[in-house]
């Protein structure tokens, strides 16, 4: 059965279903608190999501004060958004429509006191992977330090003193002129502090992005901001518990997934694995993913025997944020532009940790010689008949 484009959000058809004692227990048990503990936001900023087609959530995460740590309240937002021209159009033309769109948007977040702000995968060009063309799409590929896209974001980076996560389509004309998909990390000051290539490059459904990329380079990096610690695991990274890991390993408390994926494909995996990574690894996560249906100029093939077709699939959107106690917002919206605002505590991740102590308990040294032994060519596995 093909994913409805018609359902605005499984939250709010929750919220308008239920009422009374009924909506708290189901808050209690799904959301992990009976309050969402939502924020007002400016007049202004309403106007603005109003006239601009942008839904604009703002929820707290209120957490417990210390006696010796002074509170570490951080704003986070991640943005959701369709494309905003047709993908025949002109590269120059397509990429500066989505350009005018997110700067609304990013405005609203810089006027809402954002901090730290992280926009959705391959955000400034149409998710084209999945028609295996390489031209005209790859000319979207562009530079790191001074390509159209870090150029256009320093500008709010440091008119609104805020850390901008960036994942684009990188070209490295140093290597070769090979293209990576990247998350750039611009710090307040307007300055690229650095980089994260994508680790897990999907091979599933139209997802043929292993045609024009390879598995990322970078490792686990985790980037010490000015507003806390902060990584960024790329899309279909957060099938892998690992990775999810690793980045907890090297002190991230705040974590990242920016998401191209659709309706058809992983809907039912969405609500579970970014929320699932925040609770075994004490951090926050937001999961983030474009939002809309994008059609391409030519026909492509899913190599599952059912007709050629133009249509990537819908974008599901339902972008949201998790505290490390598991805690979560609602999603924003399956169908529509958005910004979700968190304020959150970064205390909460050691709160965490002392309360449940999954890094106490967690048994890195077995797991890492368990893993040394599975990767040998002639290993074994440890089965007992
Ligand atoms: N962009 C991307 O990696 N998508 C793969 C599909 C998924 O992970 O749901």
């Amino acid at each position: 059965m093909a994913a409805s484009t018609e359902l605005p959000s499984l939250d709010l058809l929750i919220s308008q279903t239920l009422s009374g004692s009924d909506l708290q227990e189901y808050n209690r048990i799904h959301y992990g608190r009976t309050d969402h503990h939502e924020l007002e936001v400016k007049k202004s900023s309403q106007s603005s999501a109003k006239e601009n087609d942008f839904d604009l959530a703002a929820y707290d995460f209120p957490t417990k004060k210390e006696e010796t740590r002074s509170p570490r309240i951080v704003r986070v937002g991640v943005i959701q958004n369709s494309i905003g021209t047709s993908t025949d159009k002109p590269l120059v033309e397509q990429r500066q429509a989505i350009f005018d769109k997110i700067r609304k948007i990013i405005e609203s977040a810089g006027e809402e006191g954002v901090n730290v702000l992280c926009l959705q995968e391959a955000w400034s060009m149409p998710f084209a992977f999945c028609t295996r063309e390489k031209q005209p799409w790859c000319e979207f590929a562009e530079s790191v330090e001074n390509g159209p896209s870090t150029q256009f974001l320093k500008e709010f980076a440091i008119k609104y003193g805020m850390v901008i996560v960036s994942p684009i389509l990188e070209r490295d004309e140093v290597h070769g002129d090979t293209i990576w998909n990247t998350a750039v990390v611009i710090n307040e000051a307007g300055k690229v502090i650095g980089k994260h290539r994508k680790n897990h490059i999907p091979r599933v459904g139209d997802f043929n992005e292993s045609t024009y990329y390879f598995e990322g380079n970078t490792g686990h990096p985790v980037f010490d901001t000015k507003y806390g610690k902060i990584a960024i695991n790329i899309c279909y990274g957060r099938h892998h518990p690992l990775n999810w890991l690793m980045f907890g390993v090297n002190g991230a408390e705040i974590v990242f997934n920016p998401s191209a994926t659709v309706a058809g494909l992983s809907e039912h995996l969405w609500a579970v694995e970014a929320r699932n990574a925040a609770i075994a690894n004490s951090y926050f996560t937001c999961a983030i993913n474009r939002v809309g249906t994008e059609a391409f100029p030519n026909e492509f093939t899913s190599g599952d025997g059912k007709p050629a077709h133009k249509e990537f699939g819908h974008f599901y959107g339902s972008s949201y944020v998790t505290a490390p106690n598991g805690a979560r917002t609602p999603s924003l919206s399956r169908v529509k532009d958005g910004l979700l605002i968190a304020q959150i505590d970064l205390n909460l991740c050691r709160q965490t940790k002392d309360r449940w102590g999954f890094q106490m308990t967690q048994r890195l040294d077995l797991y890492a010689d368990s893993l040394n032994k599975a990767i040998q060519h002639d290993f074994v596995p440890q089965v007992i008949q």
